[in-house]
């Protein structure tokens, strides 16, 4: 039996039978069951199979949107070139295997040096605490750290970004275990709005788990499908509980698409 919610179940029916469908999906929590290490997270074997079956059906495209680099998520994801990826919350794309973004002008790129320096200082005096670089920003994880070390990590590292001055352009976000600061903000929300306009998209479907993904699912309408996964508030109009619950979605979704193809009306 299934264990998708039966409005879900109905709403994916519906937008399989879209014209130009676009499948956008967040990688950590969503494909990916939360792990310790950034760079053991895989993609649950079943919404892999699914992505690549949806991979081979005509006007379905299928993109990633995801809070890491292009790189970084190239190499967890391990999908076709065919699938768009879209990286650092929005501030790169890959279409067809061409990357682009972020471009940073000289001033930026000086800035980005002192926030990889402020953050790494901040994260050596934290046990657990990691960085990531990022090519607009640098991410801050705490997953590993104590709750009280996770705490000073984080106001530590919010003073020491705050001390680079009131122009340095960095802003912040928090996502699980993570605080990031980026010199070039982006957000999924005008990520989505991009590669909705590249694929000529009939319809959106959006899975994400995070408060990153909100900006996703606000800019949803029309015969769009968001679905948040986990608990939490959240815009999007259905609920899953977990990894294991998108792969059956996609299973689905990707089922009543081949079938769509097999029998055009
Ligand atoms: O937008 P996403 O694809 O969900 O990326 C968000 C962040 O994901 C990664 O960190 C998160 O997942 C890790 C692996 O499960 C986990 O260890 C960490 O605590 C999470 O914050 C990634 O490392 C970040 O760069 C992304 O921004």
């Amino acid at each position: 039996m299934s264990a998708l919610p039966p409005a879900l179940v109905a709403a994916i029916e519906r937008i399989a039978d879209v014209d130009e469908l676009l499948v956008a999906l967040d990688f950590d929590g969503t494909l990916a069951p939360t792990v310790d290490d950034p760079a053991s997270a895989r993609s649950h074997p079943d919404a892999m199979a699914a992505i690549l079956a949806l991979e081979d059906l005509e006007k379905t495209r299928i993109a990633l949107v995801s809070g890491r680099s292009i790189g970084n998520l190239a190499s967890v994801a391990r999908l076709p070139d065919s699938t768009i990826l879209v990286g650092s919350h929005g501030a790169e794309f890959r279409f067809g295997g061409a990357v682009s973004g972020p471009e940073l002008d000289g001033d930026e790129r000086k800035m980005l040096d002192r926030l990889y320096a402020a953050v790494e200082t901040v994260a050596a005096r934290y046990p657990g605490a990691r960085t990531e670089r990022k090519p607009a920003g640098s991410g801050l994880h705490t997953r590993m750290s104590s709750p009280a070390d996770a705490d000073a990590a984080r106001a530590d590292a919010l003073a020491a970004v705050a001390a680079l001055g009131p122009s340095s352009g960095i802003t912040e976000r928090y996502g699980k275990d993570i605080l990031e600061f980026t010199v070039r903000e982006a957000d999924k929300g005008t990520a989505l709005d991009v590669i909705r306009h590249r694929t000529a998209a009939s319809a959106v479907l959006f899975v994400g788990d995070d408060v990153t993904d909100e900006d996703g699912f606000a800019v949803l309408s029309g015969h769009d499908v968001g679905v948040k996964v986990g608990p939490g508030e959240t815009a999007a109009s259905h609920r899953v509980a977990d990894p294991q619950a998108v792969a059956e979605l996609l299973a689905l979704l990707a089922g009543l698409r081949e079938r769509k193809a097999a029998s055009p009306r």
